[in-house]
């Protein structure tokens, strides 16, 4: 049977390359940096070009979908996800890495029907990385498949996470305590890309056990949350429950421009795991 959305996805993989395209040469002059809600809360000109070059190239080939993007809603648009055939995108997800010529940028497009996500697209534009999901189909980079990490032992895991761009005190000791806590498990280490999208398709790909941040956008996270779930990976809230409600911008559904948290860990499985720690080999695949 014929995909109804394949042409669609087609179309998000081609804007993203030619958005990631955008991004490359914009690091080659002066990137013009403005702010959003704080000193450190970054956009500039090319987050939005590229944002209106993607929803210019839908609109002619799709004119009755929907969009939520990043910096539509920073100037006013609504974050209301309906049944409609919707675009959510974060055309770069990293600005502040962007702005500093850090090397992990990406192009986020999720789409979504009947808020449930149809496919997601990742591209992470200076690694050349192009991450998919079609529900149901998989997920992959660069055509290959991705599997979510078999470590179930979070001890024997590396977690990522981001700090945002809250920097009021009380909030920041909150992160600090949560860090604690993760990094006394123990665990084997903490990373964080810069980029929630990239951090999510690092769990996707195996090499990341699980990322959890405070405070994701719906455009942040729509694409990666089913490219994570269509490599085995599951997203949860702080209470465990299934987050894909938000993901799937079930808070853009109620007007909120923000995911309380997106935790994603590996499916649950066998329960195979070796209980005595010392003697056993760390298998890492
Ligand atoms: O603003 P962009 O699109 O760069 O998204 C990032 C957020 O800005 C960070 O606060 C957040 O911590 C994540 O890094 C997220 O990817
Ligand atoms: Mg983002
Ligand atoms: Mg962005």
């Amino acid at each position: 049977m014929a995909d109804l959305w394949q042409n669609a996805m087609d179309h998000a993989v081609a804007a993203a390359r030619r958005a990631g395209q955008v991004v490359r040469e914009a690091l080659l002059d002066d990137r013009k940096v403005m702010t959003k809600s704080s000193s450190v809360d970054l956009v500039t000109q090319t987050d939005q070009k590229v944002e209106q070059l993607i929803i210019q190239s839908v609109k002619e080939k799709f004119p009755t979908h929907r969009f939520i993007g990043e910096e539509s809603v920073a100037a006013g648009e609504p974050c209301i996800l309906t049944d409609d055939p919707t675009w959510i995108v974060d055309p770069i997800d990293g600005t502040t890495n962007f702005v500093h010529a850090f090397p992990f940028v990406a192009v986020s497009i999720g789409f979504s029907v009947n808020k449930q996500m149809e496919f997601g697209v990742v591209f992470s534009c200076l690694e050349d990385k192009m991450f998919t999901a079609r529900r149901g189909s998989g997920a992959f980079c660069n055509g290959e498949p991705l599997q979510v990490s078999g470590q179930k032992d979070i001890q024997r895991s590396i977690i990522a996470t981001e700090f945002g761009s809250n920097r009021d005190p009380e909030v920041v000791d909150k992160m600090f305590s949560s860090l604690r806590n993760v990094l006394c498990i123990p665990v084997h280490g903490m990373r964080g890309a810069g980029t929630a999208a990239i951090n999510m398709c690092l769990v996707a790909s195996g090499c990341v056990e699980a990322y959890y941040e405070i405070g994701m956008h719906v455009w942040d996270l729509a694409a990666s949350s089913l490219i994570v779930s269509e490599a085995g990976g599951v997203l949860m809230d702080v209470e465990g429950k299934d987050a894909r409600a938000s993901a799937d911008g079930g808070d853009a559904r109620r007007g909120a421009k923000s995911v309380r948290c997106a935790c994603v860990f590996r499916r649950s499985g066998r329960s195979d795991v070796p209980t005595d720690r010392r003697s056993q080999q760390q298998n890492h695949r």
